[in-house]
């Protein structure tokens, strides 16, 4: 059984522009996806293209105008209560809370609207606090104000982990985060999710995504453009291994040697005084390149000065997907 199911989704806003007009965008035009349980999915696409609307769906912040999504087998529409009670919710993470309360007061007062006693509580955040890492850097009783964008981040999931939730719904939680507060972020995810919690994250950075989803759900304009692994994504997508290799040899041959080998989408070569410096993109495996360019070495007796294959980011992925058209 999935964590989380989306069947076919849509969902319209409509604003009023002036007396009369009215403005419709459709932000989801019937989306679905599934997340297992235990697993870390993320639903990626540009700015505005309907990420945090499926997730306030999800959340029961708001409702659609069709399809069905569920969240641990409870109905987002008619069984609103049960999700909220199976769910952690990080929507923006440098909002809700009081700038002159500690991070420690702040979860404290959340915890006592969520119906603990006083005693549990300072119990339960005091747990939240030390799972996030706020509490070894004893930033738990400093005020919030004080607190850098990273450990707002921190605080934010915190308030998510309250009510030990077994399905996180993260919006963007490492949005603009220098890198080390963003790493700290994802190996935060992912003992989340180590600990058999389901969670769907949000984002528009494949590089970061890539590291730490183990599926993945590529949407734009409010529909759904691609979805699968990783990996599979980019096998799908056609994307390239992109091959730099340089030749101790001023060699116009090589080029021809490395197209007899190895099949070659496109090829550049730069020729030094005393080297030549070619480029390549191809669909072969990694391992194909390298035998390929062993079987040169051998072959044709050409010193290889240097190599470096590089593997398709997601990056790639969604750019070869959505084009032009990605956010920042
Ligand atoms: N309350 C609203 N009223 C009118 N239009 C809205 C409203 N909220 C979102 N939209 C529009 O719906 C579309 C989807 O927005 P949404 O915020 O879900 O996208 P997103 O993928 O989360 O983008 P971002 O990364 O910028 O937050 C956008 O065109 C947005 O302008």
């Amino acid at each position: 059984m999935s964590g989380v199911i989306v069947e076919n989704i849509r969902k319209s806003y409509v604003s009023r522009e002036g007396f009369r007009k009215k403005r419709v965008v459709e932000a989801l035009k019937g989306v679905s996806l599934a997340v297992r349980r235990g697993e870390i999915h993320a639903l990626l696409g540009p700015n505005g293209a309907g990420k945090t609307t499926l997730i306030k769906i999800l959340a029961t912040l708001l409702l659609p105008d069709d399809g069905k999504a569920y969240v641990n087998g409870y109905d987002v529409v008619k069984e609103a209560e049960k999700v909220r009670s199976v769910i952690g919710v990080v929507l923006d993470v440098s909002k809700g809370f009081y700038t002159s309360l500690s991070g420690y007061e702040n979860l404290v007062f959340y915890a006592l609207l969520k119906g603990y006693s006083y005693g549990e509580a300072r119990k339960r955040v005091r747990e939240v606090l030390e799972l996030v890492g706020l509490y070894e850097m004893n930033a738990h009783n400093r005020p919030y104000y004080t607190y850098s964008l990273g450990m707002r981040a921190r605080l934010s999931i915190a308030k998510a982990l309250l009510t030990n939730p077994p399905v996180l719904l993260l919006d963007e939680p490492t949005l603009g985060l220098d890198v080390e507060s963003a790493k700290t972020v994802r190996k935060l995810v992912m003992d989340l999710a180590k600990e058999g919690r389901t969670i769907l994250v949000t984002g528009h950075n494949m590089y970061e995504i890539e590291q730490i989803a183990s599926s993945i759900t590529i949407i734009n304009k409010g529909l759904v453009i691609a979805s699968g692994a990783p990996a599979d994504l980019k096998t799908r997508l056609g994307l390239m291994l992109r091959v730099s290799m340089r030749i101790g040899d001023v060699n116009s041959n090589v080029a021809e040697y490395v197209k007899n080998l190895i099949p070659v989408e496109k090829i550049s070569m730069e020729f030094n005084a005393d080297s030549t410096r070619i480029v390549f993109y191809t669909k072969a495996s990694r391992e194909e390149v390298i035998q390929g360019i062993m079987q040169i070495h051998k072959s044709f007796d050409v010193k290889i000065i240097d190599l470096v294959i590089e593997e398709p980011t997601l990056e790639d992925a969604y750019i070869a997907v959505v084009g032009g058209e990605h956010g920042s």
